[in-house]
């Protein structure tokens, strides 16, 4: 790779800006959002109420339409409608309703719509990409699909993994829950030649990791060699097994996929499974903690909401899941590319 390395946000901006175009869409042609505000502004709660909106997709429209710049807070923290916005009403002459309808018939809107207005598919024995959960099938214990998915993220992830090893500490074990293609481990193995890593992830999503872990091993890169034997694969459910201790625990592209209450549930093991001392650390991809943006994350949340149980988190409602698990919570948010950043928070020596 050349260095520095060239920023490939510009790319998943456009693979991504296709979900937020549907939420505009369906927020003035299907979701009444902007003519619930016109009478006045609307508290979350309130306008969720009013839409019938259940709370995570709430959390993915009015996000997203207060970074397009068509909502935004007042200084009670409501929703109202920003100058722009006023041309999403019908009353507004002139307005953009129309030219914004062209497209509400479009099968990925009608999806999006009985997404939003179901907290998800209709049917619930849809299995979802890159989620287990429960006796219900997943896609990542189907070893075609799972191959599929799991490849999906190999390019980010080696593109990533360098920048994100270089930035995560050194320990002696590196527990990379729902690890994937496992590159975050490999590189940080690299960086840290004497510690060990565990890939924990489904088995068929393992027999992918152990392909590119082969060739990791023989890239001819200095010292790569010696990683394939300091890695360890554990395939199983990582909302129900045990997991092993470590001293390190990376969740990276992880919480996003799941919903609040999981995350929480998630916070928790993942702080039984570090040691005194030890750190976790999320490499993930952050909404403001004003829940108004940034767009290309209120973006990427809208395409998290169509494939998965989750969408995008601020750093405060990280921050307050690992607090609930008992851990500190360290003020530092540590940037990486293609709008990705570390936070980390560590469990305290208990002095024994
Ligand atoms: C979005 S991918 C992230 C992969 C990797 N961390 C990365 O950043 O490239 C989420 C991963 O979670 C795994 N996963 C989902 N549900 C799981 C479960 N219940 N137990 C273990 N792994 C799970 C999936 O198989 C998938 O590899």
């Amino acid at each position: 790779m050349q260095y520095p390395l060239l920023d490939l946000a510009p790319i998943t901006r456009h693979l991504r800006a296709v979900a937020s175009s549907r939420l505009l869409i369906a927020a003035v042609h299907h979701l009444p959002v902007f003519e619930c505000l016109a009478k006045g502004p609307l508290s979350i709660e309130g306008l969720r109420h009013q839409l019938g909106l259940q709370q995570r997709p709430a959390m993915v429209l009015f996000p997203a339409l207060c970074a397009m710049g068509l909502l935004a807070f007042d200084s009670e923290h409501k929703l109202l409608i920003t100058p722009l916005g006023k041309y999403l009403l019908v009353s507004s002459s002139p307005n953009l309703t129309g030219y914004v309808g062209l497209e509400k018939n479009d099968a990925g809107v009608l999806e999006m719509v009985e997404r939003l207005k179901n907290d998800g598919p209709l049917d619930v024995n849809i299995g979802l990409s890159y989620v287990k959960e429960g006796n219900t099938a997943s896609p990542m214990d189907d070893p075609q699909s799972a191959r599929f998915f799991t490849l999906a993220l190999a390019g980010r992830a080696q593109y990533l993994s360098p920048l994100v090893a270089a930035k995560l500490p050194g320990k002696t074990h590196l527990l990379d829950v729902a690890g994937g293609t496992g590159y975050y481990s490999y590189e940080w193995l690299l960086a840290n030649p004497t510690a060990r890593a565990t890939v924990f992830d489904r088995t068929a999503v393992l027999e992918v990791a152990k392909e590119l872990l082969d060739s990791f091993s023989r890239s001819g890169r200095p010292g790569a060699q010696s990683v394939k034997a300091r890695v360890a694969f554990q395939p199983g459910d990582m909302l129900t097994d045990e997991l092993p201790k470590t001293d390190l625990l990376l969740a990276a592209s992880l919480f996003h996929d799941w919903p609040e209450s999981t995350c929480r549930r998630l916070a928790k093991r993942f702080a039984e499974a570090i040691h005194p001392g030890g750190e976790l650390c999320v490499h993930d991809a952050f909404l403001n903690d004003s829940l108004d943006g940034p767009l290309a994350v209120t973006d990427y949340s809208a395409m998290l909401f169509l494939h998965t149980k989750g969408r995008a988190y601020s750093r405060k409602e990280y921050a307050a899941w690992l607090k609930e698990a008992g851990l500190e919570v360290k003020e530092q948010y540590v940037p990486t590319l293609m709008e990705y950043g570390l936070i980390s928070a560590s469990k305290a020596y208990t002095g024994e």
